[in-house]
């Protein structure tokens, strides 16, 4: 069975947050339930840079202003097929936004394009490789079913997958023409969305399957306080949303053999853990104090992931003398509240700026607890690589956090399985608790350790969702058999 699996961003060539890990993992994990995917994205730079010479896989002489192609190759083991469109992603940087950070202006017909030449791949314009279904991920990929739907030509069945429903690509009316969609898909049920034109949206009206990245999110992204203002249509087509858990990759995260940690070790090596928190100290500028309870942070700086309430929090961690380092990149407004922190506590509060990704490995490997007090969250991985190198998880009782950290409550300690910490409301006091239950945990070392061996014992890699999304896929390829 082959897919075609079609986005914005793929681990490691392009990556601004997990939308990348997933991209780039699914192909390997499908991999061992024998479906071969591919992976669709844009020629960026730095795939064009990965790829090489490639193999001319198609031509298209016009796409939305200039001449593009598709070409194929396998950088690093990873089938890709990239569009090759030097007129819409030959720009360096961050893929959405100029380097001012301010979005593209022809966004829209960046990624449009990206799904107009998903909807030729699915219908076979590549005869070497014609896919029984395509995947799309979130709104750059999100009118592909939508194009499959007004060319009226026969095409595979199509999966949405939401990674998150806070990015909807919503993009002015009178562009429909030039996106090249008929006048009548300006409707309620086609690709129109509160008087703009909703590439999300679009995705999910005409997909076969939706799904979004855990069972609790799918649930939340039904109700109007989840649903970001799709609620109504999720629940329209609710008989067909599924909610599958992401993976970790596993061997990209893996404590006993990771080439960035000054110490490696496993669930019977522990022991040597705390060499890498030294060294984490250190590098942050935090005062070298073992004993002192360590929080990492490794995130994107939105909104969303309640940075704010960290902040609003350090007076209670100075007050329990624990310390804190942030790996984050963003929000210009939350970076300058993060600088402030690092100058009002000094050797307590550490912050690096950026996108590093040894860094996040070794905050995994040497902060005692991860801290993800996020509003809302549609799965998350920090959480998961974080039990992976036995960092024990606070997080925010929502979305896939609530489906991947067993709390430690008195039944899961009395039971031996609490992997973490969940907290609600999702608000300042409800995480000064959080940290309060965290640190009284802390104190007790042996319930610490065995709650680091629970949470290192756990499954996070892609075996079991690998099994879900070929099964669903198997599904609908016999439901819809070459419509
Ligand atoms: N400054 C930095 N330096 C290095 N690495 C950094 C970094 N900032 C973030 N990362 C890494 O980027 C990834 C972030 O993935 P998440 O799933 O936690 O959130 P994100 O909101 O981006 O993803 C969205 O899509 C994913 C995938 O479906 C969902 O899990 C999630 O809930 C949803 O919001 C992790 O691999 C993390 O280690």
């Amino acid at each position: 069975m082959k897919i075609l699996s079609v986005g914005s961003e793929i681990y490691p060539l392009v990556k601004t947050g997990g939308l990348a890990d997933v991209m780039g993992a699914l192909p390997a994990a499908l991999a061992a339930e024998s479906i071969t995917m591919r992976a669709l994205v844009p020629g960026y730079p730095a795939v064009m840079a990965a790829l090489g010479a490639g193999a001319v896989a198609l031509d298209i002489t016009d796409l939305f202003g200039g001449p593009a192609r598709i070409v194929a190759g396998e950088p690093d083991g990873l089938p890709l097929f990239a569009l090759d469109a030097p007129h819409l992603f030959a720009r360096p940087g961050n893929p959405y936004l100029a380097s001012n950070g301010v979005d593209w202006p022809d966004n829209a017909q960046r990624f449009a394009a990206l799904s107009r030449v998903a909807s030729l791949v699915a219908r076979g314009a590549i005869s070497g490789f014609v896919p029984d279904i395509v995947h799309a991920h979130d709104w750059q990929a999100g009118l592909v079913a939508a194009y499959l739907h007004y060319d009226g030509l026969p095409a595979p069945p199509s999966v949405m997958t939401v990674h998150n429903l806070a990015y909807q690509g919503q993009f002015p009316a009178y562009l429909l023409g030039a996106l090249g969609l008929p006048v009548a898909a300006y409707a309620m049920d086609g690709v129109e969305y509160y008087g703009s034109i909703g590439f999300l949206k679009a995705g999910l009206q005409f997909a076969d399957a939706i799904t979004t990245v855990s069972p609790h999110y799918a649930v939340e992204i039904a109700t109007p306080e989840g649903g970001m203002g799709l609620d109504g249509l999720i629940r329209a087509r609710s008989s067909v949303v599924h909610g599958i858990l992401n993976g970790l990759d596993t061997a990209n995260w893996n404590p006993a053999t990771d080439r960035a940690l000054v110490a490696r070790y496993d669930a019977s090596t522990i022991e040597a853990r705390p060499a890498n928190k030294v060294a984490l100290q250190a590098r942050m500028g935090l005062k070298p104090h073992p004993e002192s309870l360590l929080f990492g942070v490794v995130s994107r700086l939105a909104a969303q992931k309640g940075i704010d309430l960290i902040i609003e929090a350090l007076p209670l961690l100075e007050s329990l003398d624990a310390q804190i380092v942030v790996l984050g990149t963003g929000d210009p407004a939350i970076e300058r509240a993060l600088a402030e922190a690092i100058a009002r506590y000094p050797g307590r509060v550490g912050v690096m700026f950026g996108f590093e990704e040894a860094l996040a490995h070794q905050i995994m490997a040497g902060a005692d607890a991860v801290m993800v007090p996020s509003r809302f969250e549609p799965c998350g991985l920090t959480q998961l690589s974080a039990q992976r190198y036995g960092a024990i998880p606070l997080v925010s009782a929502v979305g896939g956090l609530v489906d991947t950290v067993i709390d430690a409550n008195a039944a899961a300690l009395g039971a031996g399985v609490a992997t973490g910490l969940q907290f609600a409301p999702v608000t300042a006091a409800g995480l000064r608790d959080g940290i309060r239950r965290c640190a009284a945990l802390f104190a007790d070392r042996a319930v610490w350790q065995q709650i680091q061996r629970n949470a290192m014992a756990l499954d996070v890699s892609w075996a079991a969702p690998a099994r879900r999304y070929a099964s669903l896929y198997r599904q609908l390829a016999q439901s819809r058999p070459g419509k």
